[in-house]
């Protein structure tokens, strides 16, 4: 029987590769995990994340560590979150022995909301990227939350005798931090700009309420990220941003989008 034990067998992944050519990003890609993450009020919420993680490999070794990125996903202490990933990337370099790593995780995140007339709570999910980056040139820290919310159209409602037509958008803001910025704090910004915010659960006075609303605060796909830029750029946490809107419109089968991206 051959000799199974971790020490005897070759590790193939040290040896010298002679092709001299530097590796950027080596990694796991596409891990389904299960991950806390702190919240704005210091609570933990529990989701599952999609998982990518890299380091870069220096061009006179044949292979990463590809083991120990699942050893630190799985054994990780702390909930992850805006503040606390900085520390988990760090955890990757230093594991890894590598000068670069990079760290992204995707996971649906929850907002318990209020309906506006009722009271009704309900919960409303988001999605939410978190990106972090270390190299020889320092830390990168980007955020991103997909917020959706009604919108609705300012040239149907001008030349309409009655109605506008209206639909559900997908805004997504990406924002490259400078300091903490909450995952609420860019959910916050995109629903006060929308034409109405989205709730999970709302009874007739509130169905009421946010049918009026919308039709009160019209909104061009171009309003929407013009109005969150300008929320945005005023931020100095945020060093710089990109704000996309898709409008999956109700009276066409496509949508309509803008996009901006812009320096602070
Ligand atoms: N580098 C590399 N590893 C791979 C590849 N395909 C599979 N593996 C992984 O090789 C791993 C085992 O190698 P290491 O991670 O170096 O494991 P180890 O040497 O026992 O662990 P350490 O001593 O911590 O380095 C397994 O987890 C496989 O997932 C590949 O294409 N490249």
């Amino acid at each position: 029987m051959r000799d199974c034990a971790a020490e005897t067998l070759e590790d193939v992944q040290g040896r010298a590769d002679p092709r001299a050519i530097a590796i950027q990003r080596v990694g796991v890609k596409a891990v389904r995990h299960p991950l806390r993450i702190s919240d704005r009020d210091d609570r933990v919420q529990h989701s599952i994340a999609l998982c990518n993680m890299y380091v870069a490999l220096p061009a006179h070794l044949k292979g990463t560590h590809m083991s120990r990125f699942l050893e630190i996903l799985n054994r990780y202490p702390d909930p992850l979150g805006v503040r606390t990933i900085a520390g988990f990337l760090e955890e990757v370099r230093q594991r890894l022995e590598a000068q670069a790593a990079r760290v992204e995780l995707r996971f649906p995140y929850f907002v318990n909301k209020r309906a506006p007339v009722s009271g009704v709570e309900s919960l409303l999910d988001y999605e939410v990227e978190i990106l972090a980056d270390r190299d020889a040139s320092g830390l990168q820290l980007d955020l991103g939350v997909m917020v959706p919310v009604t919108s609705l159209c300012p040239c149907s409602k001008s030349i309409s005798d009655y109605g506008a037509h209206n639909q559900r958008s997908h805004v997504w803001v990406r924002a490259q931090l400078a300091q903490t910025v909450w995952i609420e704090d860019l959910i916050d910004v995109v629903e006060s700009v929308a034409s109405c915010q989205l709730y999970g659960l709302l009874k007739r006075p509130d169905e009421k309420f946010v049918t009026e609303y919308a039709y009160d605060h019209p909104k061009f796909v171009e309003d929407m990220v013009r109005d969150v830029a300008l929320r945005l750029h005023k931020d100095p946490r945020i060093r710089r941003f990109t704000v996309s809107s898709e409008n999956f419109e109700s009276i066409h089968n496509h949508s309509a989008y803008a996009e901006i991206h812009m320096d602070n």
